[in-house]
């Protein structure tokens, strides 16, 4: 209730709090207060709507498709098992398909993740992220709090800061470059403009108020979208083959709805064919339901005059929340909370697959307690275009490809070995900094011989 209700009377902490110190300038993501968002999020949400959507499809396209090359390029002569294709880190290749498609959609430009390898960009993402993570819930961050100024920690030569600024100076550079081609735009016929986030970031206006962002705002909003959409998406995707390698008869049973949906892989574009297919669907919601990319707490402040919640008055100055993954893993929701089950999503699936009945009432049972999005006002802004990029990307690989785990790769996997909380073999490993660490599955591709 705390997050949902648009009028709950809390405000944003812990983590954000921490980015509020340690960065330069307010993003829609970390500003605190309620109505300063609420301004903020009308005129981000333009870069997000249907249409915009229909015309950011083909950027991310071609991405996908150039990722797909990759997933297709051949092993090294001399190699065995010749028909199957190169090595790929999932966590590494999915985060670089979901980096270049949002350089790509952000600044004009794609940041050449596939093409050359993970940059500073990624690492700094994860280390901003880590490191925030760590001040944001020290004991002692009320007295750690006045030394984490951008400029203190500078001097210190703290790395993660020196990078930002690079970072700053390099999408500076971008959006110079990007501000000459919406330019040249103008002479342009409509069809022919490039509509990116950017496009729509720069014409965004409050009808209500004429406020437009400001230059210095657009630089960090198209730099908060990259670093909110990147490893979120690569999260579940990551997960998501994780999952579908280890479950054959999972596995088995996507490839034969997508292939017998869709006669050729170019068909698959976001629409009702794709978005309908319901088993597909449930494989992305069920990996976001095992490894959400955000797994922890998104914790509130209560605000003075406190708050009712579930019966219990909460004074001002708590911190409230629930842990996504703990919410997803309640077996009062979620039955078998460990087992990877697409089918407990489709309605009428067999008992015998998920030893429970999968009844209408279940299903929105299971969609009212998924967190993965969050909810309520500060929800993700970019659920939609994070399906439209997942949808596709799974679907084309099932079209495309057979799949398989590289022999004897464990990397990601949890083990008794690993100690309490990570003992479960099976299990994809997340690091919670915020946005997730984890590490494999290592994967290999065949091409699908198509008659
Ligand atoms: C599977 C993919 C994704 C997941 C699981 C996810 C999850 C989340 C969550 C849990 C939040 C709330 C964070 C909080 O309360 O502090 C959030 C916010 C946000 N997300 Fe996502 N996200 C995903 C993809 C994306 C993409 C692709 C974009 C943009 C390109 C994006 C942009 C944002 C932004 C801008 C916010 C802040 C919204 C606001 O405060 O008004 N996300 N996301």
């Amino acid at each position: 209730d705390a997050m949902a209700n648009r009028r709950a009377n809390v405000i944003k902490t812990g983590w954000t709090d921490a980015s509020m110190r340690v960065n330069v300038g307010v993003t829609t993501h970390v500003v605190a207060d309620r109505q300063l968002h609420a301004a903020r999020r009308k005129l981000l949400n333009h870069a997000f709507s249907e249409g915009a959507l229909k015309n950011l499809e083909k950027f991310v396209l071609a991405n996908i498709r150039e990722w797909c090359g990759y997933m297709a390029e051949p092993k090294e002569n001399g190699e065995k098992d010749l028909q199957w294709g190169k090595e790929r880190d999932m966590a590494q290749w999915s985060t670089n398909l979901a980096f270049d498609v949002l350089g790509d959609l952000c600044f004009g430009k794609s940041f050449n993740a596939m093409k050359q390898g993970s940059s500073y960009i990624q690492k700094l993402i994860m280390s901003s992220s880590v490191f925030q993570m760590t001040i944001a819930y020290l004991p002692i961050r009320e007295f750690i709090f006045p030394l984490t100024k951008p400029s203190i920690l500078f001097v210190l030569g703290n790395e993660t800061i020196k990078q930002k600024v690079k970072y700053r100076q390099d999408i500076g550079a971008m959006v110079q470059d990007r501000f000459a081609v919406e330019n040249s735009n103008s002479g342009k016929s409509d069809h022919d403009q490039r509509k990116d986030f950017f496009h729509y970031l720069l014409h965004a206006k409050n009808p209500e108020t004429g406020e437009t962002f400001k230059p210095i705002d657009l630089v960090g909003e198209a730099a908060l979208l990259v670093a909110a959409g990147a490893d979120t998406s690569s999260t579940a995707m990551s997960a998501c083959f994780f999952y579908l390698v280890r479950n054959p008869r999972v596995l088995r049973k996507l490839q034969g709805e997508v292939r017998a949906t869709f006669d050729d892989v170019e068909e698959i574009k976001w629409g009702a064919k794709l978005t309908g297919l319901p088993y597909l669907r449930g494989c992305i919601d069920e990996a976001l339901r095992m490894s959400p990319p955000v797994p922890g707490l998104l914790d509130r402040r209560v605000l003075p005059g406190g708050m009712l919640i579930d019966g219990h008055n909460i004074p001002a100055g708590t911190v409230v929340g629930a842990p996504t993954y703990t919410v997803q893993h309640n077996e009062q929701y979620y039955p078998r909370p460990f087992e990877f089950l697409p089918e407990r999503w489709v309605e009428g699936s067999e008992p015998s697959v998920t030893g429970f009945e999968v009844t209408p009432e279940r299903v929105s049972m299971a969609k009212s307690a998924f967190h993965a999005f969050s909810s309520g006002p500060r929800n993700c802004v970019g659920k939609n275009m994070a399906y439209m990029e997942m949808l596709i990307t799974m679907a084309r690989t099932m079209w495309l490809f057979d799949i398989r785990l590289k022999e004897g790769d464990r990397s990601g996997e949890g083990g008794p070995e690993l100690g309490p909380g990570r003992e479960r073999a099976g299990e994809y490993q997340l690091t919670d900094w915020f946005i997730s660490e984890r590490h494999g599955p290592v994967l290999e591709f065949k091409k699908r011989e198509v008659f």
